[in-house]
């Protein structure tokens, strides 16, 4: 659905030349959900926006939907972004106009008749749930609420592409969880394809099928949210795994433990319906093991459920490394730490 090649994009301040996109090279499907992340001043506004070209590509190839949009003069790229949505962090609505006027804006300018946009605007506020406040003005309004808003008027021009630019970094943890939960519904539902960028990891792991992370202009990695965020590979990435792991507590255990010997620490990471099976205590059992937990979660990365825990072994050596290969032979993930 969106392919972006070789992309760059130069600032120039004061006529020194900043790079701010390095060569992207980008593919996304079709109904995907595709969460871009990175610390401040990574590149990822200058990303999102040359999806639709708001800011325009000083080198490189953007397709959406097949078309080259770097390729067009300014009438047909018109054209082509009503099939590109977008939301805000700040939401961008107009303040004198009502909630019901904001969803209908896209499409009076798109010159729609009149009896077409009344319906339109009904459906999508049904859709996120705002029916009720069609005749309110944006400051009356919860953050939750005009991101709401935001979204109905994004989608009202039935759009194939809906881009978020850092869409819930201006709401607290209980709200962004619902616009996260509505952006998911909203996918299945319509088959949107959804970009998002963030730098909070959490909203990755909520609803992205798979990640990008930029440093620096550069995508450093790239793959599917559980392979990035159980293995990950670059710098950048692990401190952004790290800051929904709660590792500082599990660091001081572990050193903890190693300060007064020789120990087996292993990290075990279950997966889908592993989850909930007693595959642990069966192979603890069998082997003849004892084992201590310094650390568990299970959690959820979309769909899939999945838990790690820390375990010191408490066995002899060869009791240890049977429990080991015990594990790994049950499909499980084992790092010895
Ligand atoms: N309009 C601009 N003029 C000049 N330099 C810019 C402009 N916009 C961005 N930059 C520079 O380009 C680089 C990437 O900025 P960008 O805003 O894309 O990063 P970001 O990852 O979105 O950061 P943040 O999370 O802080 O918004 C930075 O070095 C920034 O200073």
């Amino acid at each position: 659905m969106i392919r972006l090649q070789n992309l760059k994009k130069d600032y120039i301040v004061k006529g020194h030349k900043t790079p701010a996109l390095r060569g992207i090279d980008l593919s996304i499907e079709k109904g995907e959900i595709f969460g871009i992340i990175g610390h401040s001043g990574a590149g990822k506004s200058t990303l999102i926006r040359c999806i639709n070209l708001l800011e325009r590509p000083t080198a490189g190839s953007v397709i959406v939907d097949g078309v080259d949009l770097t390729k067009l003069d300014e009438g047909k790229l018109q054209e082509q972004r009503r099939h590109i949505g977008m939301i805000f962090q700040h939401f961008n609505l107009l303040s004198s106009a009502t909630v019901g006027e904001n969803v209908a804006f896209p499409l009076k300018l798109a010159k729609r008749p009149k009896a077409e946009i009344d319906k339109k605007v009904k459906e999508m506020l049904a859709l996120v749930g705002l029916e009720q406040h069609r005749d309110k003005y944006p400051a009356q309004l919860s953050g939750g609420q005009k991101q709401r808003v935001g979204i109905a008027r994004a989608l009202a021009s039935d759009p194939k592409v809906l881009l978020c630019d850092e869409a819930t970094s201006a709401l607290d943890p209980q709200t962004t969880n619902s616009i996260l939960a509505l952006l998911l519904d909203i996918n299945r539902k319509l088959g949107l394809t959804i970009v998002l960028i963030t730098h909070e990891m959490h909203v990755i792991r909520s609803i992205c099928d798979r990640v990008g992370v930029i440093d620096g202009g550069h995508i450093v990695e790239m793959g599917n949210v559980l392979d990035v965020f159980l293995k990950p590979q670059h710098p950048t990435t692990q401190e952004f795994v790290e800051q929904v792991a709660d590792s500082s507590e599990l660091r001081a255990a572990v050193a903890h433990e190693k300060a007064s010997g020789e120990r087996t620490i292993l990290r075990v990471t279950f997966l889908g319906e592993q989850t909930y099976q007693p595959i642990l205590f069966q192979t603890m059992q069998e082997t003849g093991t004892v084992f201590s937990i310094l650390q568990g979660t299970i959690s959820r990365m979309k769909d899939t459920p999945y838990g790690q825990l820390v375990i010191e072994l408490g066995g002899d050596a060869q009791q240890n490394r049977k429990a080991v290969d015990t594990l790994r032979q049950r499909g499980l993930e084992v790092e010895v730490i």
